[in-house]
């Protein structure tokens, strides 16, 4: 068996192991794939924290937006050839046969394997996918812009359509960092206006910049009363930081009748104003990655160029220097991991 370079989890809260491991074979049904750009998602350093109740394989090789080149095919493989640019995604592959995969929700199918998470993903030199799950890039892509997409892109554009905000109203995006950033361009490109909420004024910085008309530094104001003195109650929010506060908070810039959208997952609960959230009428819904067709229509949205992730390549050898700068919130936009020679 040959070798490849890989960023390696060996236990919970310790650093990565930057090393050599097995090049892994494509099994029935899978691809293996040379890495060119892996993006860096907040879940996996979750993962690397194990601080969520259902805890990762160890060791473990994170990562779920993966972008590279078919080199090897499994058995019985058809949905893809080689040479063709593919991607791995959170979801790395669903049974395809129960009540959830049978009705377009194989994002709650409880077979599901996770890319980076129960399997291994996008932090070293080859990854192995499997084929019915892949995420097709489209011809032309940037391999390192496209990468925040696999995750951070279909996430948010998925949980935006949960908010079901029409064209011209307004959806609050709170949390403006990997996920948040491309948030505030898929809402614009879907003909919503934006308001912008984060902890730290750079991020509200690249809101703006991103498009976004109305910012609150939530660490300095309190966003609800801003935005009810500003446009009245917000129609929808979507909610992607990493504090359990921003979930709590969501429910008072909403106005009557709105839907509150979660995709972040901070550890931790928050205080639900049940007599607020019953009077407003208020819809509250857990979002989780998006199904393969969402991934479709979230790579479309890229190639047509309405998406333009901000992001900063890096070696993998410096994936601990990484994750300690996620930790204090220092990361503009996304950080991707270069394996070709970019960073
Ligand atoms: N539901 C899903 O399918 C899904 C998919 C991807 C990521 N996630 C989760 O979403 C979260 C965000 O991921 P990311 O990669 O964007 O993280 P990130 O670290 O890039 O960004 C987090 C942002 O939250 C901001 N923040 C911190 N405290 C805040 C507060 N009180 N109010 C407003 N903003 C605050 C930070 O300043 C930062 O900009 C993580 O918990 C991650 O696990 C969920
Ligand atoms: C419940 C875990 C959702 C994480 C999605 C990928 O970041
Ligand atoms: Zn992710
Ligand atoms: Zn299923």
């Amino acid at each position: 068996m040959s070798k490849m370079k890989a960023a390696i989890v060996e236990g919970f809260g310790e650093e990565f192991q930057v090393k050599d491991a097995e090049i892994p074979e494509p099994g029935p049904g899978q691809v293996l794939v040379k890495l060119i750009a892996s993006g860096v998602c907040h879940t996996d350093l979750h993962a690397a924290e194990g601080d969520w109740p259902v805890k990762p394989k160890l060791p473990l090789i994170p990562g779920h937006e993966g972008v590279g080149i078919v080199e090897k095919l499994g058995e019985g493989v058809t949905e893809v050839a080689l040479g063709d640019m593919i991607g791995n995604a959170w979801l790395a592959s669903a049974c395809g046969h129960c009540q959830y995969c049978r009705t377009g929700w194989e994002t709650l199918c409880e077979a599901q394997s996770n890319g980076g998470y129960s399997v291994d993903g996008s932090f070293g030199q080859y990854m192995l996918v499997d084929s019915r799950y892949a995420a097709h890039i489209p011809e032309g892509s940037d391999p390192h812009e496209i990468a925040p997409v696999l995750c951070a892109g279909v996430t948010v554009y998925k949980g935006l359509k949960m908010t079901e905000v029409k064209p011209g109203q307004w959806v609050a995006i709170s949390g403006i960092g990997g996920l948040g950033h491309i948030a505030v361009q898929y809402a614009v490109a879907m003909g919503m206006r934006v308001i912008a909420i984060d902890v730290a004024d750079d991020k509200l910085a690249l809101a703006s910049k991103h498009g976004a008309e109305i910012t609150v530094n939530a660490f300095a104001q309190d966003p609800a009363e801003i935005i009810q003195q500003k446009v009245g109650g917000t129609h929808g929010v979507l909610v992607t930081a990493v504090h359990p506060k921003a979930f709590g908070q969501a429910i008072g810039m909403t106005r009557r009748g709105g839907t509150i959208v979660f995709n972040g997952l901070p550890a931790g609960d928050f205080p639900a104003p049940i007599f607020d959230i019953v009077l407003k009428g208020l819809t509250i819904r857990g979002s989780i990655v998006g199904t393969r067709q969402d991934m479709i229509e979230a790579l479309e949205f890229y190639a047509a160029g309405k998406i333009k992730p901000t992001f900063h390549t890096r070696p993998l050898e410096d994936i601990n220097a990484v994750f300690d700068e996620m930790r204090h919130g220092k990361i503009d936009g996304r950080v991707v991991i270069d394996y070709a020679g970019r960073a």
